[in-house]
């Protein structure tokens, strides 16, 4: 089996680098569905271009490149020992060369392992079957889309839906529930995998198992058939749309499993998988570790070069109602008072890197550098450092705002920062305070790794690199980086907006529809 980890090598790469083509025939779907010039459209133009663009410059689709988790079954008698080995030093190689970024942390101390290897890392699964070749598929799945997994127990009451009881009436409104409290954060439009039944664990599993589905295939269980037609039906009528900035499509496939459970359990279990829905497979040679065929790979393949010269078309001709606003660091109180939600801003210039470690660290310590007027990006990029020692940026996305919101505000107080850029939002406390000090917040969009890593020109250095790559402080010279604002210095919020129209729009699916 000398090829086995040079296949394996080679399914990790295309799974960070190559979307699937069901994923891009969806994506294109959801695209010839939102108007020309609206917040929608002109997010899935740059998703488009990232797709494109990862494709290829073979470059992680998001920086995110998740927690790798392999999904092995092999005949009775293949060595899965051998195939653990060549996976991990698959996962090695493919970290070392920035297919993947160091992902893997000590969930004590913080400390990043480098390789993406440690207790727990990847999640390889392995079972025996009857047929004569193995079959090798894994899931890259971001932490931001797995932060909005969810699980209910029923009965339980659901905001906006009242009363989920033990039935499929219930469930249904569990799944409802499940798109809602998304909202953008996991990078909508996103995927669904619902697992029915089982305990705490195996229910989580078989929602996970669910995200192996084809996006076009349909149910064997009748029941679960027209349940997953009513949510993709009915949930994309919730309007929070791509990245939760309201849009025709918030999700892009709903895929549901049911297993037993034991009389007093009732479980619906939801993983929430982002646009970038990264999973492929391949079938493997057991004597040589050669790969035969690749899985998901049938139909179309939309390489998205036709889309991009429409969507530069029509974008010519609505450009004339979006404000754009270019923004250069330092900036004054003033300028950031001018900007409202809605406005397109073009940064130029200077922007500095922080999340959650460097938020953490920010409460208690000075800053490396002088932060007055300056923009922080939430954002954990995959970097490659050079012969010379220098740095360049390989993929570089934002991340989840939310888990920053114990702190945005006070920090933006504490150093000047006038900007913070972001992704899916964040909450009162920070609106606040962008309301008292003249701060704005700007949505970038989530797994556009490529698009923004090329819109960085530079990197000028890197502070508290002890945190690790994705989260120590990086020092950026960056051209036209493209962002909306979304919450502004005067008290609005799209998020807000969104969740509240949205809230009230779940609660039209309140009445019993399955009896
Ligand atoms: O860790 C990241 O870079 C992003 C994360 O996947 C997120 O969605 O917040
Ligand atoms: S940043 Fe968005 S696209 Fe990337 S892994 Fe996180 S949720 Fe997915």
């Amino acid at each position: 089996m000398e090829k086995l980890k040079e296949s394996m090598y080679q399914l990790i790469v295309e799974t960070s680098t190559n979307l699937p083509k069901d994923v891009r025939r969806a994506i294109a779907k959801a695209k010839a569905q939102e108007n020309a010039g609206t917040r929608a459209a002109m997010s899935l133009d740059t998703i488009s271009e990232n797709i494109l663009k990862a494709d290829e410059n073979v470059s992680p689709i998001c920086q995110d490149t998740g927690l790798p988790t392999f999904k092995i079954k092999t005949p009775v008698g293949v060595n899965q020992l051998k195939i653990k080995e060549a996976i991990i030093e698959a996962i090695k190689e493919a970290t070392a060369d920035t297919k993947l970024r160091p992902n893997s942390v000590d969930s004590l101390t913080g400390a990043n392992s480098g390789d993406n290897l440690g207790p727990g890392t990847p999640v390889i699964k392995f079972e025996q079957w009857e047929e004569d070749y193995i079959d090798a598929r894994l899931i890259l799945k971001g932490g931001g889309c797995e932060n909005k997994n969810i699980q209910y127990s029923l009965p339980t009451e659901l905001e906006g839906l009242g009363r989920a009881g033990r039935d499929l009436d219930g469930i249904r409104k569990c799944v409802m529930h499940s798109v809602y409290q998304a909202q953008g954060q996991g990078c909508s439009a996103g995927v669904i995998g619902v697992g029915i039944g089982g305990d705490r664990t195996s229910g989580y599993e078989l929602a996970k198992e669910q995200l192996f589905r084809t996006l076009e295939d349909t149910n064997p269980n009748e029941d679960l058939r027209k349940l997953e037609e009513y949510v993709m039906d009915n949930a994309n009528t919730l309007g929070i749309g791509t990245m939760g900035f309201g849009g025709e499509t918030t999700l892009l496939g709903c895929k549901i499993g049911v297993m037993n459970r034991i009389p007093a359990s009732f479980f619906v279990s939801v993983a929430y998988n982002c646009w970038a829905y990264r999973r492929l497979g391949i079938k493997l040679d057991p004597n040589t570790g050669d790969i035969m065929d690749w899985m998901y790979q049938e139909g179309e393949k939309i390489d998205f070069k036709q889309e991009m010269e429409k969507a530069a078309a029509s974008l010519d001709e609505v450009t004339d109602e979006v404000r754009e606003v270019v923004l250069e660091a330092p900036i004054t109180e003033e300028k950031i008072r001018e900007l409202h939600v809605g406005d397109v801003v073009r940064i130029n210039g200077t922007m500095h890197t922080g999340r959650d470690a460097i938020h953490k660290h920010l409460m208690s310590n000075d800053a490396p550098i002088d932060l007055n007027g300056q923009i922080i990006y939430h954002c954990g990029p995959v970097m490659m450092k050079d012969a010379n020692g220098e740095y360049h940026v390989k993929a570089a996305g934002p991340t989840t705002s939310i888990r920053e919101e114990p702190y945005q505000g006070d920090i933006m107080k504490k150093f000047g920062i006038r900007a913070v850029i972001g992704k899916g939002g964040m909450g009162p406390k920070t609106l606040k305070a962008l309301e008292e000090h003249g701060g704005v917040y700007l949505n970038a969009i989530g797994g556009a790794a490529q698009y923004y890593a090329e819109c960085i020109k530079k990197v000028d250095g890197v502070d508290l690199m002890e945190f690790g790559i994705p989260e120590a402080m990086w020092h950026l010279q960056v051209e036209g980086f493209t962002a909306v604002v979304t919450m502004d210095s005067h008290g609005n919020s799209l998020h807000r907006d969104v969740e509240k129209s949205s809230l009230e729009k779940l609660s039209q699916f309140k009445d019993p529809v399955f009896k």
